[in-house]
């Protein structure tokens, strides 16, 4: 047997992301489930597995990348996902927002415009898709802002302005966390707060709001993503619940692949 066709044209390989991130564990999860034993995940970054699509897309090349949604990646390219019957990368998620101990009396309106935070898969998709686009993260979050006042409306209703104390927000350089950490810093920044990001990785970005170096974050993927970093530290911080519902994890591939399924790739 010459081994499985769609192995030997992508060398084996899945395109995957930063090691840390929860996509990477479901994929080696599936990996397993699955028993693609010649099958090995390539790890790297967000923006390195980009280019890498990119490339293979623009020579309608076979490629399979560790992919999520929302991400412009599906209105930029005819991609579909590999169906996953063992479920190796969980349900329909959530992405949720999580505070520091303490925020709620040191800052009451950034902690109000945290907790009412709360947006659609189309409205990150758009500041994503600018920014892929090359507009600066700040200016894509400030274009978006101004075009959908109604709806910063509701994250500020009853919130108390700010006097300029500074918020410290952490984020993963996944690009959904780029445009979602970009928005609500400029939201909290046209009220009255100073706003600092740090990009940091995954397990620093769940430990820096434990140990109260930060003040919070808009990119906790649960309720099977983030599962083990959530259950580390979960005593340690305040859940505000979900800022986005419709996430979707899993294996992309362009639409030019006749394979349908992860099953297909044993
Ligand atoms: C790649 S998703 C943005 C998050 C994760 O997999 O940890």
């Amino acid at each position: 047997k010459g081994g499985n066709r769609i192995g030997t044209q992508t060398d084996y390989k899945i395109i995957g992301i930063e090691p840390g991130a929860g996509i990477m564990a479901q994929s080696n999860k599936a990996i397993k489930d699955y028993q693609l034993d010649q099958w090995q995940l390539q790890e790297g970054s967000s923006a390195a597995m980009a280019a890498e699509l990119k490339k293979a897309y623009n020579q309608k090349k076979p490629i399979i990348v560790t992919g999520w949604s929302p991400h412009w990646m599906f209105s930029t390219y005819d991609l579909k996902f590999l169906e996953d019957p063992k479920k190796s990368f969980g349900a329909v998620e959530d992405i949720h927002t999580i505070v520091r101990k303490g925020l709620e009396q040191d800052a009451p309106g950034a902690y109000t415009i945290l907790d009412q935070f709360s947006w659609e898969p189309a409205d990150i998709e758009k500041v994503m898709v600018d920014i892929k686009d090359g507009t600066d993260p700040e200016k894509a979050a400030k274009k978006w802002t101004d075009a959908n006042k109604d709806k910063v409306g509701q994250w500020t209703n009853g919130a108390k302005a700010g006097n300029g104390e500074t918020i410290n927000l952490v984020y993963v350089a996944w690009d959904t966390e780029i445009a979602s950490t970009n928005v609500i810093a400029k939201v909290l920044e046209q009220n009255g707060f100073h706003v600092k990001l740090s990009q940091v990785e995954v397990g620093p970005m769940f430990a820096g709001v434990a140990n109260k170096s930060a003040d919070g974050m808009v990119s906790a993927w649960l309720p099977s993503t983030h599962a083990e970093y959530y259950k580390q530290y979960k005593n340690d911080f305040i859940d505000l619940g979900s800022n986005l519902h419709g996430t979707k994890n899993g294996l992309v591939v362009p639409k030019y692949m006749d394979i349908n399924s992860i099953e297909d790739l044993k």
